[in-house]
């Protein structure tokens, strides 16, 4: 592989890798409770564009995460969220645009909240699941890194989820 530039602009985003795009049925058992008033719009909760390098130790995947505004019911939008499946990876986060929330937690019950934001970077240690929450009303956007063999563990998250939700109550933001 040769070394190669991609343009950051965030009115066209293109890295000419993979382009993940999940709506609301893709993702909705996700969320606490489902919400009528999504079935029949079907929203883009988020989009994922990736660098188009090889999933082997030793390349970095880039990518840039737009993570839409909005809530279903009372829970705000966020990503599926995963461990590692090459659980000793770590991952960094750069906010670009928009306030979040990343949620992590490990197998053995621990629990953090990272805010990131324009300008904040985020480091998700090895064995650290993570999911992003937008809390705000604009679309969250952020740029990361992580191995590219590290891979994604959604079963552990399905079965089991995060321990924590965040909602909007009352115009506040409500971590339960
Ligand atoms: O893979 P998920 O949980 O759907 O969420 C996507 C986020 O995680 C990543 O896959 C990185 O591991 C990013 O591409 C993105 O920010
Ligand atoms: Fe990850």
């Amino acid at each position: 592989m040769r070394p190669f530039t991609v343009s950051m602009n965030l009115d066209n985003i293109n890295f000419n890798g993979n382009h993940i795009v999940r709506r609301y049925e893709d993702i909705k058992s996700i969320f606490k409770s489902t919400d009528i008033s999504l079935e029949g719009k079907n929203p883009v909760i988020y989009e994922v564009f990736e660098s188009p390098v090889p999933e082997q130790q030793g390349h970095l995947i880039f990518l840039v995460t737009i993570l839409y505004p909005g809530k279903v019911n009372e829970e705000f939008f966020m990503t599926k969220g995963h461990y590692h499946t090459v659980e000793n990876t770590a991952e960094v986060y750069l906010g670009i645009k928009g306030k979040g929330l990343i949620l992590c937690q490990t197998k053995s019950g621990d629990f953090e909240v990272a805010e990131i934001s324009e300008n904040r970077v985020v480091y998700i240690p090895p064995f650290w699941a993570h999911r992003a929450v937008n809390i705000f009303d604009e679309p969250l956007i952020f740029f990361g890194i992580y191995p590219a063999h590290a891979g994604h563990d959604y079963e552990t998250i399905a079965q089991s989820g995060f321990v924590k939700r965040v909602f909007s109550k009352n115009g506040r933001v409500v971590i339960e």
